[in-house]
C-alpha cells in the first residue's frame, strides 16, 4: 500500500537519475513563482484578497504564532489518515476548497483538478462558479467523491436547479458559502479593472442550466447578443444579500444530503447553524477575499469549535500552506482541512500534473509531520499538540 509519505522516497530516487521535482516542494515557494510565470491579471484575481489584504495576511499569521510540540517513543509506524464526515469515510482530513473561475490559471480548469482529486483520493467542492459545467467535472471525477459548493442566487428556480443537478450528477454534500453574497472590494482586481465573469468565464454553470435559461429567454446558446444579456442575468442575480437564517429551510427541503455552512467565524452563528438543522459549518473567511481587517479564520475556529461541540462538523479553510498547518486546525478542533490558493498555483503553473503536485507535497508533509509529531491518526491530534499561546 503506498501512503503520502512515499512521495518524499520517490522524490529522493528520482534524485539517483538527476531528475528533481519540476515545481518547489514548500508550496509558499511555489506561490511565489506562481506570481513571477502566470499572467498578472489572473494571478492578481487568485492572490488578492480585500482591502488593504491584511485579513490574509492574519490567516497567515494566525497560523505562525502557534506551535507545535513534539512527542517521542509513541510507535507511529503505521498512520492512518483518514476521516468519517457525513457517514463517509475520507481518506485524508483535506479536500480541495471550492475555487471558481479556474480557467483563469489553465484552459483544462476544473476538469484537470477533478481529475487530480479523484486519482489521488482527496475529496472536492466543485464552486457553482466553476469554468465548467458541474456534471463535466463530475464526469472527470468518476470515482472520486465530490461536494457542491452552492453561491445562493436571487433566483430559486436557478437554485432549486443547481440542487438537482447536482444530485442528480453525485455531489453528495452542499456547501453554502454565506460570505459572498456581494464581492468583496479587491483593489488588485479593480486597479485592472478585471472581473472574470465579464467576460464569460465562470458562468458555465448558468449558462447550461434550463432555469437560468428560460429566465434569459429561450432558445439561449450563450453566443452573441444573448450573451451579454445572460451575463448581466447573471450579476444581478449571482448573490441574495436578503437572506438571512429563515431562508436555510428552503435548502433542506430540497436537499437530501449533509448541508454545510461556509463562511462562519463567529461562536453565535455556528450555535445558529446548529439551530437550523445544518451538518456541519466552514470555519473560513474565503481567504481574506471578501472583509479586510477580519480576524484570522484560525483565531476563529477554537471559539467556534466549542460552540459546537460534538454537535455538528467543523471545517476549516483560509491559509492552509503546509502539512503543519493541517496538523495546527485540527488540534483547534476542525476535523477536516480545505486547501485553496495553492491548488490553483500548481494549476496555473502545470495543469493537472501541477495539482497532483500541490496535493502530493500537502499530504506528504502532514502524514510525516503527524509520525513526527508521535500521532499515528487525525483523532490523535489534539491542543495538547500545541504549545500555550
Ligand atoms: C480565486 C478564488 C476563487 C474562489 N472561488 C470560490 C467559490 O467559487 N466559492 C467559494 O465558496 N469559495 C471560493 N473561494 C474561497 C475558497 O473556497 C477558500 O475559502 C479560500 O481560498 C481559502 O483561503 P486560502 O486559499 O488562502 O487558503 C475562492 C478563492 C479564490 C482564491
Ligand atoms: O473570487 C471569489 O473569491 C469568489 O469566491 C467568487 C467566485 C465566483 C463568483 C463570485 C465570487
Amino acid at each position: 500500500m503506498s501512503s503520502p509519505a512515499d512521495f518524499q522516497n520517490e522524490i529522493y530516487l528520482n534524485g539517483l537519475g538527476d531528475v528533481r521535482p519540476e515545481l518547489p516542494t514548500d508550496l509558499t515557494v511555489l506561490e511565489r513563482l506562481a506570481g513571477e510565470r502566470i499572467a498578472p491579471a489572473a494571478y492578481g484575481y487568485v492572490a488578492g484578497a480585500a482591502g488593504t489584504e491584511s485579513t490574509a495576511r492574519a490567516n497567515r499569521e494566525a497560523f505562525e504564532r502557534r506551535r507545535l510540540v513534539p512527542r517521542m517513543l509513541r510507535d507511529v509506524a503505521v498512520r492512518d489518515l483518514s476521516v468519517r464526515l457525513f457517514g463517509q469515510t475520507l481518506p485524508v482530513p483535506v479536500l480541495l476548497a471550492p475555487i471558481g473561475v479556474l480557467a483563469i490559471m489553465h484552459p483544462d480548469g476544473d476538469l484537470a483538478v477533478a481529475r487530480a482529486a479523484a486519482d489521488l483520493g482527496v475529496p472536492l467542492v466543485v464552486s457553482t462558479a466553476a469554468s465548467h459545467s458541474m456534471e463535466q467535472a463530475a464526469e472527470a471525477n468518476a470515482g472520486g467523491l465530490r461536494w457542491f459548493q452552492l453561491y445562493w442566487s436571487s433566483d430559486r428556480d436557478v437554485v432549486l436547479s443547481f440542487l438537482t443537478r447536482a444530485s442528480a450528477a453525485g455531489y453528495t454534500t452542499l456547501v453554502v458559502t454565506l460570505d459572498t453574497h456581494t464581492l468583496g472590494w479587491r483593489p488588485r482586481d479593480l486597479d485592472l479593472a478585471y472581473l472574470p465573469f465579464l467576460r464569460g468565464i465562470g458562468v458555465t454553470n448558468y449558462f447550461t442550466d434550463p432555469a437560468f435559461q428560460r429566465a434569459v429567454g429561450s432558445p439561449f446558446d450563450g453566443d452573441g447578443a444573448d450573451r451579454e444579456a445572460a451575463i448581466m442575468r447573471w450579476a444581478g442575480t449571482f448573490g441574495d444579500p436578503s437572506l438571512t437564517w429563515d431562508d436555510l429551510d428552503f435548502l433542506r427541503e430540497h436537499w437530501d444530503g449533509p448541508i454545510v455552512l461556509k463562511g462562519i467565524q463567529h461562536p453565535d452563528d455556528a450555535r445558529r447553524a446548529v439551530d437550523a438543522g445544518m451538518d456541519g459549518v466552514v470555519v473560513s473567511n474565503h481567504g481574506g477575499r471578501q472583509v479586510d481587517g477580519a480576524i484570522g479564520s484560525l483565531d476563529a475556529l477554537p471559539r467556534v469549535a466549542a460552540a459546537v461541540g460534538d454537535r455538528i462538523t467543523v471545517l476549516f479553510d483560509s491559509g492552509i500552506r503546509t502539512g503543519t498547518d493541517v496538523i495546527k486546525a485540527l488540534a483547534l478542533g476542525a476535523k477536516a482541512v480545505m486547501l485553496g490558493r495553492p491548488y490553483a498555483y500548481g494549476l496555473g503553473l502545470a495543469g493537472e500534473a501541477g495539482v497532483r503536485h500541490v496535493i502530493r507535497c500537502l499530504l506528504a508533509e502532514l502524514e510525516i509531520a503527524m509520525a513526527l509529531v508521535g500521532v499515528t491518526c487525525p483523532a490523535e491530534i489534539t491542543p495538547e499538540l500545541l504549545a500555550s499561546a
